[in-house]
């Protein structure tokens, strides 16, 4: 069983003033840094997708890809690059900018999945699902392929096409903050210097 993993960091991040999220530091190491360090004793193989700045994201040593199509369609489009460079069984999605992530983020997952029989599992932190942090199947590509090909961009409403489970992690709900603005980013490093 292959378990890879993609980080997304493809959007403007126009909240964080058009500074690339990934890149942005955070208590002393890049966000992504972060997110790096807690996926990589989940995950067999991790990708990274930016559409900026490769040269600094080819630096943490992962395949770096850009969104094939670089209109900046949104997350879905990070997404399906992904699964054109990866042939494992699953792969796991995150955003470049959820710095606490769960250390137990792919077992409970992919629990969830199988458990139930779908086709992906979304996180939820026992308030509101995380959209961007999900297990899915790589064999959903052409129909994400389909679902931009006809224009369509909401990933919730491409989620609803298809079987999906929600994994609970109510016990946990800080590991999913999100920093997308400087305000958000002071705020957390303020709270991991502590
Ligand atoms: N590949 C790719 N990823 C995207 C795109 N838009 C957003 N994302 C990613 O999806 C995740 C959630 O998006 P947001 O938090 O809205 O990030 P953002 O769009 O860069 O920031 P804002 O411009 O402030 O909304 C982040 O990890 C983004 O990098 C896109 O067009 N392509
Ligand atoms: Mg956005």
């Amino acid at each position: 069983m292959q378990i890879d993993a993609v980080i997304l960091a493809g959007g403007m991040a126009r909240r964080m003033g058009g500074n690339d999220k990934g890149l942005v530091e955070l208590a002393g190491k890049p966000m992504v840094q972060h997110t790096i360090e807690r996926l990589r004793p989940q995950v067999d193989h991790i990708m990274i997708n930016a559409n900026r700045h490769h040269e600094q994201y080819c630096q943490f040593g992962f395949d770096v890809f850009s969104d094939q199509d670089s209109g900046y369609l949104g997350p879905l489009a990070g997404m399906i690059t992904a699964m054109d460079n990866t042939e494992a069984n699953y792969l796991l999605v995150v955003p470049c900018d959820c710095p606490l992530l769960p250390t137990d983020l792919l077992a409970r997952l992919k629990a969830t999945l199988e458990q139930n029989n779908a086709d992906l599992a979304v996180a939820s932190d026992g308030k509101r699902e995380q959209p961007v942090v999900l297990l899915l199947k790589p064999q959903l590509r052409q129909s994400m392929k389909n679902f931009l090909d006809a224009g369509e961009r909401k990933i919730d409403i491409w989620y609803a096409q298809h079987k999906y489970a929600v994994a609970e992690f109510s016990d946990q709900p800080n590991a999913f903050v999100n920093v997308n603005t400087p305000e958000q980013k002071q705020q957390l490093a303020a709270e991991i210097a502590q």
